[in-house]
């Protein structure tokens, strides 16, 4: 499969006329009703920029984030992720895709309890097929990472002597273990207080540059915006406007 990084100005994540229909019950006189969950979105997100999407709730914001994960396929448009038509891949390709090109950090850091710090992001090159020394040997990936989340002193840690902003640095680095082109968060900062909130934001702004991504963060908190490069705003599953963010303002 062809995913090469995109260069010469083209977005990463490139999205044409996408619509997302679910079916959503009867209408009185028996015919089906469905809902546009995205409708008709153009929307597009460069490597080394991070996008915040924010909008009410039920605007469409996590199902732009599946969508853009190859989560979920659209009902109509194109998704291009890294130079990859994903509409002309199949399950497998999708698949191996989503693992090999897109990070996900979700709300809640989803970690094994069972497991310290370090194996936390092992875990997913096991789940990629690495076994015995080719895992042994990616210690040094984790561990470097570890160390750009703040976190080398904590590699045998178990999760549940972490607090929620550790946890969530441990997710972010568990995303960027498999080298993304794209990472993906919905409202990563949710469970977490004010100042862990914009910690959490400046180390996604950060490693954004530093790992050359295209970083796109589902958020509800305006105050947040403000370590994004562009702002797309979604009502009703509609962009219903996109803005970039004055340098000043970080
Ligand atoms: N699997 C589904 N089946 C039917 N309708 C769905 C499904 N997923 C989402 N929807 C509908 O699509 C619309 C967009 O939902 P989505 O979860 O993307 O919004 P959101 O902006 O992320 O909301 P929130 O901020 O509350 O998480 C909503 O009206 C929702 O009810």
């Amino acid at each position: 499969m062809n995913s090469t990084p995109t260069r010469n100005g083209t977005a990463t994540v490139d999205l044409r006329q996408v619509s997302l229909i679910y079916p959503d019950g009867q209408r009185p006189d028996g015919t089906p009703r469905t809902i546009a969950a995205l409708d008709h979105v153009d929307f597009q997100a460069q490597q080394g920029e991070l996008t915040a999407l924010i909008g009410e709730s039920g605007s469409g914001k996590s199902s732009l984030l599946s969508v853009i994960g190859a989560l979920v396929q659209p009902t109509s448009g194109t998704v291009m992720i890294g130079g990859t038509n994903i509409g002309k891949l199949d399950d497998a390709q999708q698949s191996q895709l989503r693992r090999d090109t897109v990070g996900l950090i979700f709300q809640q850091p989803n970690l094994l309890s069972a497991l310290g710090v370090r194996d936390q992001l092992l875990v997913t090159d096991h789940l990629r097929g690495l076994r015995g020394k080719q895992l042994k040997a990616r210690r040094a990936r984790a561990d470097e990472l570890l160390e750009i989340v703040g976190l080398q002193d904590m590699a045998d840690r178990k999760i549940h002597a972490l607090s929620g902003g550790q946890r969530q640095r441990v997710n972010i680095a568990r995303a960027l273990m498999g080298t993304p082109q794209v990472l993906l968060a919905d409202e990563p900062t949710s469970a977490l207080d004010q100042p862990r909130s914009h910690d959490i934001m400046r180390l996604l702004q950060e490693l954004t540059k530093e790992f050359s991504v295209a970083t796109v963060v589902v958020t509800h908190d305006r105050g947040l915006v403000q370590y994004a490069d562009q702002q797309v705003t979604l009502s009703d599953g509609k962009v219903v406007s996109t803005d970039r963010i004055m340098a000043t303002a970080k």
